[in-house]
């Protein structure tokens, strides 16, 4: 196949930053990107994503920091003198053009001799499996079809990178699933860079060898899908990674990497990487998997067991989301094969190796953020 990508072999963001009129909305993003990787940036609404994105693209001017493709500075180039493909949220199609002459209008821009054009035309719709479509218009397909378009525009040309800005976010959940999917069969068999900006932590931690979460323009943690969802560095990443249960609570005591907290007035064991003293603040991270409803209170030292009253029961494919609460009025959100039922009491069970503790201040304890920002591939 002969859509492949024009390579380098390191693609290095420094201490990038981006303000608008004095107000921060990305700081300090440093990352190596190797070639072939495919790394998301995740965070919620406002976090920064699309500043970070428009700013490797080109069409946003740095306010700090610098961008280095195999040593070369490249963050003073425009946007057509990078030459990376970009695929954006709403398609941004020409919507007079046909599928083909979509596909082929960046070819043609650049010169691509005819017969050539033709030729990666023709494979970039057998790639993304638009045949039976190539002469109609974009009005006349679906949006995930519209969307395969976008991206075989995107990679007829061979870019050195592809940026997607929540490409998936306009379709409906099957079809974005079945994207997801395409996108993942795409990247290995290409072997694109690609950095994909999203709010969905499925898809980020489907898709990306790497992952880099941004809070308010800061990276808090920059690690494989497994090191994010093993280790989060702080309560913000956790709650990304599936940690729906944040309990605010207070430290009892802590000793070598153990804390127990008061959380409505039931002591709670865990680990914790920050260094967390009695009467501090705490979040306690807990998810919804690593809560078990045991059968009877027991006296086991490895096992913190709480009383809760059943509220809400979704059944949920195999198992359940279970919603109950504590005397003390602690929600607890619980995934259990057992089956419960509203009002009845049960004994919800964490084990302590299953739990985690961390500071509630996002700028005390240890920045692990910043820590992991120089992230080696
Ligand atoms: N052109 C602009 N002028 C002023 N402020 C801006 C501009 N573009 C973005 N911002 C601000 O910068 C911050 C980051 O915005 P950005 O669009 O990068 O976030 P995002 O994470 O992509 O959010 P979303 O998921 O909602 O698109 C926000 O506070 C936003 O209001």
């Amino acid at each position: 196949m002969s859509i492949h990508a024009t390579a380098f072999k390191t693609l290095e963001l420094q201490r990038v930053a981006r303000d608008f009129g004095g107000q921060s909305a990305l700081a300090n993003l440093s990352l190596s990107i190797s070639s072939g990787e495919f790394i998301a940036l995740l965070g919620p609404s406002g976090c920064g994503k699309s500043t970070a994105l428009n700013c490797l693209a080109g069409l946003l001017p740095l306010t700090g920091g610098r961008i280095l493709m195999d040593g070369r500075q490249i963050d003073r180039l425009p946007p057509e003198k990078r030459g990376f493909g970009m695929v954006f949220q709403n398609y941004a199609l020409f919507p007079h053009l046909t599928v083909e002459k979509n596909i082929a209008f960046g070819l043609e821009m650049r010169k691509v001799p005819r017969a050539e054009i033709k030729t990666r035309v023709a494979e970039a719709i057998e790639l993304v499996q638009l045949g039976p479509h190539a002469r109609k218009l974009p009005g006349q397909m679906s949006g995930g079809q519209q969307q395969r378009v976008a991206i075989a525009r995107a990679v007829v040309l061979r870019p050195p990178l592809v940026l997607m800005d929540e490409p998936l976010s306009n379709l409906d959940a099957k079809l974005r699933l079945e994207m997801r999917t395409e996108i993942r069969r795409l990247h290995q068999s290409l072997g694109l860079t690609t950095i994909y900006v999203t709010h969905d932590q499925e898809e980020a931690l489907s898709l990306a060898d790497r992952l880099v979460v941004l809070r308010q323009g800061e990276v808090q943690q920059v690690g494989t899908p497994q090191d994010l969802h093993e280790h989060p560095a702080n309560w913000h990443v956790a709650d990304f990674m599936g940690y729906r249960n944040l309990l605010d609570g207070v430290v009892e005591q802590s000793r070598g990497g153990s804390a127990t907290v008061s959380v409505a007035g039931t002591g709670i064991t865990g680990s914790t990487k920050d260094p967390v003293a009695p009467g501090d603040a705490v979040k306690v991270g807990i998810r919804p998997e690593d809560f078990d409803i045991a059968d009877s209170l027991t006296a086991a030292d490895s096992t913190t067991q709480l009383e809760a009253t059943v509220e809400v029961v979704e059944y949920q494919g195999r198992e359940f989301a279970v919603e109950a609460r504590t005397d003390a009025g602690q929600a607890l959100h619980i995934r259990t094969h057992r089956r419960a039922e509203p009002g009845q009491r049960i004994i919800v069970s964490a084990r302590h190796e299953r739990v985690l503790v961390f500071a509630s201040s996002m700028d005390s304890g240890t920045p692990a953020g910043r820590e992991l920002q120089e992230a080696t591939p």
